[in-house]
């Protein structure tokens, strides 16, 4: 099969600094796949170049065969690539609500100022737009902070509001930063669920970036394992725990050992 994601040959340099070498892996059509490594291995990197907030030296990344690398992250977006958490854009005067709603507008017809200026086109989207956005606060739990305004959000709250914004454009892939962080782990078991239900009941294909190393054993289906800069291991959660330089890469940096 056709994999919906193929990034072939990485490289990201920042000056003489190489944040990410030669990396190559492809991901198959709903499937959960992590992206782990210690602190500056270049996972955040990797993940930018992957949604077009960040071009590659060289090397490139494919949606669905087609080149999607060099392109805008607006423009990677519409075609159903989409990183949530970092850098979304949330309009913190809007309430929960109004937040998810507007970014129905990426896959509009109608362009967000026709929205503002309430144009015909923009209109007719309204209603189907405003039943979207419940059915996504239904799915992620956030019926209690629906009219709240973005601005009064707790940090948790904010994540998620984040995460409904990425669902509003319906993604194929979703590209999530360290959803877990500053979870207790209840908290992190509830959010291991929902990305589950991402991919069984909404047929997403799910990418993450995340040091919580137990959550991801439990979630992922397979792991791509990074190390200054490159690509030192991929495979099951079972092959990625057992594998010799995935421990060493954990042992000598401030993560500690990969315990799990
Ligand atoms: N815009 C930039 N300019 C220069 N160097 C950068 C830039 N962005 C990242 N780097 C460097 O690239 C390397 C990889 O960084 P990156 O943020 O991708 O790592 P990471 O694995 O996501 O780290 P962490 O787990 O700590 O978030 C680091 O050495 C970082 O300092």
């Amino acid at each position: 099969m056709t994999p919906v994601l193929e990034v072939r040959e990485v490289t990201k340099r920042y000056g003489g600094l190489v944040a990410n070498n030669a990396v190559s892996f492809s991901v198959a059509e709903r499937e959960i796949l992590s992206v782990i490594g210690p602190n500056g291995a270049g996972k955040s990197t990797l993940f930018k170049q992957i949604a077009g907030f960040v071009a590659p030296s060289s090397g490139e990344v494919l949606f669905r065969g087609q080149l999607i690398s060099g392109m805008s992250p607006h423009k990677v977006a519409r075609l159903g690539v989409v990183r949530t958490f970092q850098e979304t854009t949330i309009f913190r005067s809007m309430t929960v609500r109004e937040n998810v709603i507007v970014s129905h507008h990426l896959r509009s017809r109608a362009s967000l100022l026709g929205y503002f200026f309430g144009s015909r086109l923009a209109r007719s989207d309204e209603e189907e737009f405003a039943r979207s956005a419940d059915e996504i606060i239904d799915f992620l739990g956030l019926q209690a902070i629906r009219n709240e305004l973005a601005s009064n959000l707790p940090q948790g709250h904010l994540r998620a509001l984040g995460m409904a914004i990425g669902l509003a454009t319906s993604p194929a892939v979703i590209l999530l930063d360290e959803p877990f962080a500053g979870m207790n782990h209840e908290e992190t078991m509830r959010m291991v669920a929902l990305v589950r239900r991402l991919r069984d009941e909404r047929g997403m294909t799910v990418l993450l970036v995340e040091h919580d190393i137990p959550a991801v054993m439990k979630i992922s289906d397979r792991i791509v394992c990074i190390n200054f800069g490159e690509k030192i291991a991929e495979g099951t959660p079972a092959e990625i725990q057992a594998d010799p330089h995935v421990i060493e890469a954990y042992l000598g940096s401030e993560d500690a050992a990969i315990g799990m």
